[in-house]
């Protein structure tokens, strides 16, 4: 008989935690702009449930009539809200809230529950005098104690390789497999032969698409691309952001590009797959070149919380590492251990990742995957030529 308010950072996992909801046939209401709402939960939205109302107090008996609220932690501030209090508040990814934003829902509870991973993004703070002062600390993180944590360790989305992966990096072998059936789940490409037909001349591809189960990561040596693209007119970095935060890296992409083509081609649904990559603008490169399989292209940051069967991960970062100042390398994403936890935490069953084997073993963070990821280690052998095919 409690009354409840769920909460988040992002609509869409509010819309994750609602459309479960709505499989149990649990009554709310979800408070936001109906823009940000997803088209499956508009009619628990509340434009859609106060539609007909004429009279102020028409809308206060339908607001007042749901049990369960749900909303983002800046929509929190919604007038009803200042006027009920709730038995119990939710937060869902609240290691990602700025202390700022979860102290508005939390006010309109009695009691709360965070539920977050302090190993996945934090609050994103881009001032570095906030950073160094503490704002990046969430409040699950500064209420964190042994008696106050009940962790679950058992994950039902990746393989047993996958998880391997994730706890060489991060978890220290706590993460577990929730069921042998979860543990040996391997990529099906149904058309597999077809693909090995068409692709004989890249034994790459083929390589980087086994899909045993020990073969489950791969990771794509592209080589150190950044050489070929002074001799070349392809560009690797984007010309309009010369502070270097905003790389694409055409060569990958066109690696991306021939791998979406060869799944899609064996019988993979496009819906099982989903391409990652480090920066917008590799993102946005990306998304153009597959704009006919409409998968779904994203950074890091768009990716938590979602999954996939198969993931391809574009590093993006090709450089003549020697001529990069250590200080400022500390400060980027390929060094940043939180996101590169959720990158490689996002696929079920396979993963590919793709970048410069010399470039990126120069990242700390990054070394220990490669490290973990020898032996299954795929060279491109230099095909650019594909470049011009594509
Ligand atoms: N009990 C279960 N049985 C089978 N599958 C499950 C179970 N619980 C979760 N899953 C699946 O595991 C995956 C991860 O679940 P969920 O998104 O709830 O985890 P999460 O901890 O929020 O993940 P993250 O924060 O890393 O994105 C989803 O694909 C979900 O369908």
């Amino acid at each position: 008989d409690k009354t409840v308010l769920i909460t988040s950072h992002t609509h869409s996992a509010i819309d994750n935690i609602c459309t479960r909801l709505q499989k149990f046939k649990v009554d709310f209401i979800r408070l936001g702009s109906q823009s940000k709402i997803a088209d499956n939960l508009k009619p628990h939205s509340e434009a859609s449930l106060t539609e007909k109302c004429t009279t102020p107090e028409e809308m206060d008996k339908v607001y007042n009539s749901f049990k369960v609220i749900a909303v983002t932690c800046l929509g929190s501030g919604h007038p009803l809200l200042s006027k009920r209090t709730v038995d119990v508040c939710v937060v869902d990814e609240s290691t990602q809230v700025l202390q700022t934003s979860i102290i508005r829902p939390l006010y309109a509870a009695k009691t709360f529950v965070l539920i977050g991973d302090p190993d996945q993004l934090a609050p994103l703070v881009r001032n570095r005098d906030a950073l160094n002062a503490g704002m990046s600390e969430s409040l699950f993180e500064r209420l964190s104690s042994s008696e106050g944590i009940i962790t679950l360790n058992l994950n039902y989305r990746m393989n047993k390789t996958l998880t391997d992966l994730a706890n060489t990096l991060t978890y220290e072998g706590q993460l577990q497999t929730g069921n042998e059936v979860v543990a040996n789940r391997t990529l099906h490409i149904p058309n597999i032969q077809a693909v090995k037909n068409s692709y004989k001349q890249h034994q790459w591809l083929v390589e980087a698409l086994d899909t045993s189960l020990e073969a489950a990561v791969k990771f794509i040596d592209t080589g150190p691309v950044w050489s070929l693209s002074q001799t070349s007119s392809k560009n690797i970095k984007s010309k309009d952001t010369p502070d270097s935060k905003n790389y694409v890296n055409v060569h990958e992409a066109t690696i991306v590009f021939k791998l979406v083509e060869a799944l899609i081609e064996g019988g993979v649904p496009n819906c099982d797959i989903g391409v990652i990559a480090t920066y917008r603008a590799q993102v946005l490169h990306i998304s153009t070149l597959l704009s006919k399989f409409t998968v779904d292209v994203s950074t890091v940051d768009q990716f938590q919380g979602r999954d996939k069967n198969v993931v391809i991960y574009s590093c993006t970062k090709s450089a003549d590492m020697t001529r990069a100042a250590p200080e400022s390398q500390s400060f980027e994403l390929l060094e940043d251990k939180r996101r590169l936890t959720v990158a490689i935490t996002r696929a079920k069953r396979k993963l590919v990742i793709v970048g410069d084997l010399i470039t990126l073993q120069n990242y700390k963070t990054f070394s220990v995957i490669l490290r973990a990821l020898e032996n299954n280690i795929v060279k491109f052998d230099s095909e650019w030529n594909l470049l011009d095919s594509s």
